[in-house]
């Protein structure tokens, strides 16, 4: 018999047909995510989980005695409880890899509009409000080649930033990661630094790194006191990386120039949240990987690693 899968999210008809070559498979096809409670239903007897990044509790994991695999489509799988997940013998899987030169162009527009004000811009022009001589005072930015660009989290898209701020805006990259990258800084020319010294020399900080105990709050009060008053911060890793209280307070006071997010400690961000209400703040819906390529290439990659462990073999992003 078949491996009972529930995917939990829709997926095109070639991941389908791929699946369904080894599992027997029921997709959520709604375009709404799954609610909870359908969720733990559907899971009560399944092998194996495909998500996008719902929370894998122990609540969850009690819901589903059957279940040995949780294939995420995501890189980030900060929403596994690992040590429940360890417990109950599930193994957890990512998607490395396939995403990292999209997340990085996203990276990089995020970086870009912030500098060039293009959302407040865009909204401007738009409501009609565009006056003569643009170029001479009231929308003036700031520039991206040649400045400096320190990357916190050195990793995959990283690098593929790092590659994209030193060939193509012959940018100053420093960078900051858990070990130093001797090979990084031959082929592309980054600069290890600490992190105070990063923030201190930075016009652009960008965060890539994942979200872990260790990461999670490690940009707040005193490390956006740190950057320069002309900074640019740019958060492409997770919300709660972030201390949003002290970058909402960062941006009120001036400490810092801009900042172009887009992850959230709360996602779906609501209306009226202080940061949308800023001028220089631009936001993007937790899109890093959002293209159809990549997301396609994600689920390919998720669907591989759920049949390789229902199938006794080593999943090649095992995680956990
Ligand atoms: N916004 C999006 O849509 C989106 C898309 C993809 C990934 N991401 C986020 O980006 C993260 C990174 O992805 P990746 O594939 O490059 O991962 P990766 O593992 O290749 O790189 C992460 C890097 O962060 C470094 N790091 C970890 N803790 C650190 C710390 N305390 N200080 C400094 N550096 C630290 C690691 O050494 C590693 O080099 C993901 O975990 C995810 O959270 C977001
Ligand atoms: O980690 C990732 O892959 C992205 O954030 C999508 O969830």
């Amino acid at each position: 018999m078949k491996p009972k899968v529930f995917v939990s999210m829709p997926i095109s008809q070639e991941v389908k047909d791929y699946l369904m070559q080894h599992c027997d498979i029921k997709v959520w096809e709604e375009q709404e995510p799954i609610k909870r409670d359908d969720l733990l239903r559907e899971i009560a007897d399944v092998d194996g989980l495909l998500t996008s990044g719902r929370r894998i509790t122990e609540n969850l994991l009690h819901h589903a005695p059957k279940l040995k695999v949780v294939s995420n489509k995501s890189v980030g799988y900060n929403n596994f409880d690992l040590e429940a997940m360890k417990k109950h013998n599930v193994i957890g899987t990512n998607t490395p890899g396939v995403l990292d030169e999209t997340v990085a162009d996203l990276a990089v527009g995020l970086m870009l509009a912030a500098a060039r004000r293009i959302s407040e811009l865009d909204q401007l022009v738009k409501s009609g409000q565009w006056t003569p001589q643009s170029w001479d005072g009231p929308f003036l930015g700031v520039d991206v080649h040649r400045a400096t660009l320190g990357v916190i989290g050195m990793g995959r898209i990283g690098e593929a930033v790092a590659k994209r701020a030193r060939l193509g805006f012959n940018m100053e990259v420093l960078y900051c990661n858990r070990r130093q990258k001797p090979k990084a800084e031959k082929e592309l020319g980054v600069k290890y630094a600490d992190l105070d010294t990063l923030l201190q020399q930075s016009d652009f900080v960008m965060l890539l790194t994942p979200l872990t105990p260790e990461t999670e709050g490690m940009i707040g009060e005193r490390e956006f006191q740190l950057m320069k008053e002309s900074a640019i911060f740019i958060n492409v890793s997770r919300g709660q990386t972030v201390d949003e209280d002290a970058l909402i307070r960062a941006l009120k006071n001036k400490e810092i120039y801009a900042a172009a997010l887009d992850v959230f400690q709360q996602e779906p961000v609501t209306k009226d949240h202080p940061l949308l209400q800023m001028k220089n703040v631009v936001t993007t819906p937790h899109i890093g990987s959002a293209t159809r390529k990549t997301t396609e290439a994600m689920a390919m990659k998720a669907a591989e690693n759920l049949v390789a462990a229902l199938t006794g073999k080593e999943p090649e992003n095992r995680v956990i």
